[in-house]
């Protein structure tokens, strides 16, 4: 590069220009001359060297490709945070609009309900009167039975006019196509109650629905339950939303967030799916008994997954009232028609039950038929006892928490462009998969840098898999019932990386760095891999649909049990009484 070229002003002069707008006097980078200055030297550079070069031009235009960089990162970094500030607004201006709005829908809504109820209640009576006519001859025994009648409607109608929450909930549901899209609305079916924490009443059939003027008495109804707080071994009725009291000043927590959960059945499940693990023979031997004491002691209406129809079909054509789907799409609206769902297998059945819904899960029955069962506390041997229990109620339950990941790839425009989310029971993980170099991911918890992870990989575990995968990578065993996000790394390449639980209500996201040597991959209760390529993050928060399982005893009784059986946690021979003491020192 000859000294004449470098005073061109072609070149070098563009490079003044832009290294004096660098040091602006009102903080205003332009990024545009900062490319063409980093640009410029990079073309200097790459020119052939001549011979009297002199070095401290060399030095030069490296430092000035050095700071050209910085300002073209600093004009970056800018850009960055008016787009992550304008994007806030937006997010801000949306969600109000979308609350306005639902607002205005629930008023509709129930508004509607009213109007239906009115309607419905001339309808009732017109009806009473067609019925009461005729039977003028027989008055005094019309009279009788026409007031049954009435009483019964009367009383169908009080309680869907108690319901009325819920109900505007499920008419503004039934336009939902996946649970999943309408998180917002779900959110609020989960929602609390006047009394407990929420209650499944009323649900109506998809099909039924479409014709419910035609024939309203053959709506498939869903059985009405009950959720409190059990309080000293009382069925406390009442669920307290303020857990946190301030009076005077004085902040004392007048409620827990986490107790243990009653369920009562308002009125009786109707219907039942059984889920088995396949290729298992004392599961289909124990399934073929239990489908026949549901329908025939029970009276129950009993679904099962179309393989499992295939083998009781092969089994005998009496079971030809056993009910499934044809195909998947219909799995997505089972929660509307399932009481309760039993499963017969390991942890790997509930798994795989808890998986089917991706939305609100009805309660899980889930027997032991595994070789380890830290959520199956039910033995099969007594199944009918069981059964019995849980079908007369009242039950206590485990609310396992869920986690909701979503894959944020790096060409989304933003975290809510994000492929089909996953709910997971136990935990998400991300790993190296087959690549031989560490991992490295950057860990952020609601946009706090957490750390950067150089290791085999890291998985994010719900409590309830807190004695799964989470328990080998040397994480704490967490009582379910807990609420809280376990963050524990695989094989970290650090003497320091204790594992840590975060609080439930964050979001935490793992990003693949542009620096790293390989991708990641994550996989969802060890099952569905996904590709982590550089750039791409996994979003993970806790969900709002938790998995409602049946105890033996209760929660603290069921979990301890399974440390103490399944992992034969501090097992230790007692020492014996003969040997030295303290007194003898
Ligand atoms: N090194 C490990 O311990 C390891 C490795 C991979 C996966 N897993 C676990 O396996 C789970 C998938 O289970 P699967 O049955 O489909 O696969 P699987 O058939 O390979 O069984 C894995 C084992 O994990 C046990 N398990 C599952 N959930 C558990 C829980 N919450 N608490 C205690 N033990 C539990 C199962 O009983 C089973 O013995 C994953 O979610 C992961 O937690 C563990
Ligand atoms: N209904 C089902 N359809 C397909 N796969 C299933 C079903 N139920 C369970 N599985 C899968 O079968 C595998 C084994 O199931 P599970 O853990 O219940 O039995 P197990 O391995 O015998 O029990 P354990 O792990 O306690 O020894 C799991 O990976 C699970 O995802």
């Amino acid at each position: 590069m000859s000294p004449s070229k470098l005073d061109s002003t072609d070149s070098f002069g563009h490079e003044e220009a832009s290294v004096s707008c660098s040091k602006p006097e009102n903080g205003c980078v332009d990024s545009l001359s900062i490319f063409h200055s980093e640009k410029a030297v990079e073309e200097l550079l790459q020119q052939t060297p001549v011979a009297g070069m002199d070095e401290h031009l060399i030095e030069f235009s490296e430092a000035l490709r050095t700071v050209a960089k910085a300002l073209r990162r600093a004009a970056e970094g800018k850009a960055s945070a008016q787009a992550e500030a304008a994007e806030w607004k937006w997010r801000y201006e949306l969600e109000r609009t979308r609350n306005i709005q639902m607002e205005q829908k629930g008023n509709n809504n129930c508004e509607m309900l009213r109007h239906w109820w009115i309607r419905s209640s001339l309808d009732n009576a017109m009806d009473m009167l067609r019925i009461m006519l005729p039977c003028l001859f027989f008055w005094e025994v019309g009279k009788e039975q026409n007031k049954r009648i009435a009483e019964a409607r009367m009383a169908e109608q009080f309680s869907a006019e108690k319901n009325g929450d819920l109900d505007c909930e499920r008419v503004k549901n039934s336009d939902n196509q996946s649970m999943l899209q309408n998180e917002s609305n779900e959110h609020s079916e989960t929602g609390c109650m006047k009394h407990g924490i929420w209650s499944h009443e009323v649900l109506r059939d998809r099909e039924s629905d479409s014709n419910s003027n035609a024939d309203r008495n053959k709506i498939m109804r869903k059985a009405s339950f009950k959720l409190s707080w059990w309080c000293n071994g009382e069925n406390g009725d009442q669920h307290k939303h303020d857990i946190v009291s301030f009076e005077r000043g004085n902040i004392t927590t007048a409620e827990r967030s986490s107790k243990q959960i009653s369920l009562k059945w308002e009125s009786d499940p109707q219907t039942v799916l059984i889920l088995t693990k396949p290729n298992s023979v004392s599961v289909r031997i124990l399934c073929v008994q239990m489908v026949r004491w549901l329908r025939e002691r029970k009276k129950l209406n009993v679904y099962v997954e179309p393989r499992v129809k295939v083998e009781l079909l092969a089994e005998s054509s009496n079971f030809s009232y056993v009910q499934t789907w044809k195909d998947d799409s219909e799995i997505s609206h089972l929660h509307m028609k399932v009481d309760l769902v039993i499963t017969l297998g390991g942890d790997g059945t509930v798994l795989w039950a808890a998986s089917m819904f991706k939305g609100p899960v009805p309660p899980i029955v889930p027997f032991s038929l595994g070789s380890l069962g830290f959520m199956t506390p039910f033995h099969s041997e007594h199944f009918k006892d069981c059964l019995d229990s849980v079908l007369r109620g009242p039950i206590s339950i485990t609310l396992r928490h869920r986690l909701l990941c979503r894959v944020v790839r790096d060409a989304a425009k933003n975290e809510y462009e994000t492929e089909e989310p996953f709910l997971v029971l136990n935990e998400v993980t991300i790993d190296r998969g087959i690549s031989s170099y560490l991992t490295n991911l950057e860990c952020y918890c609601d946009n706090s840098f957490v750390t950067c992870v150089q290791g085999d990989g890291l998985i994010l575990s719900t409590t309830s898999g807190s004695t799964a995968y989470s328990l080998a990578a040397g994480g704490s065993m967490v009582h379910p019932q807990v609420p809280g996000i376990l963050f524990t790394p695989i094989c970290p390449h650090s003497l320091s990386f204790r594992p840590l639980i975060l609080p439930e209500h964050v979001t935490v996201r793992i990003m693949v760095p542009f620096n790293s040597r390989s991708p990641a991959w994550a996989s969802f209760d060890g099952k569905d891999r996904k590709l982590l390529a550089a750039g791409d993050a996994l979003l993970c928060s806790m969900a709002p649909w938790p998995v409602p399982t049946a105890c033996q005893v209760d929660s603290t009784n069921d979990f301890l049990r399974s440390i103490h059986d399944g992992l034969h946690w501090n097992l230790r021979k007692t020492q014996s009484f003969d040997g030295p003491r303290d007194r003898d020192l």
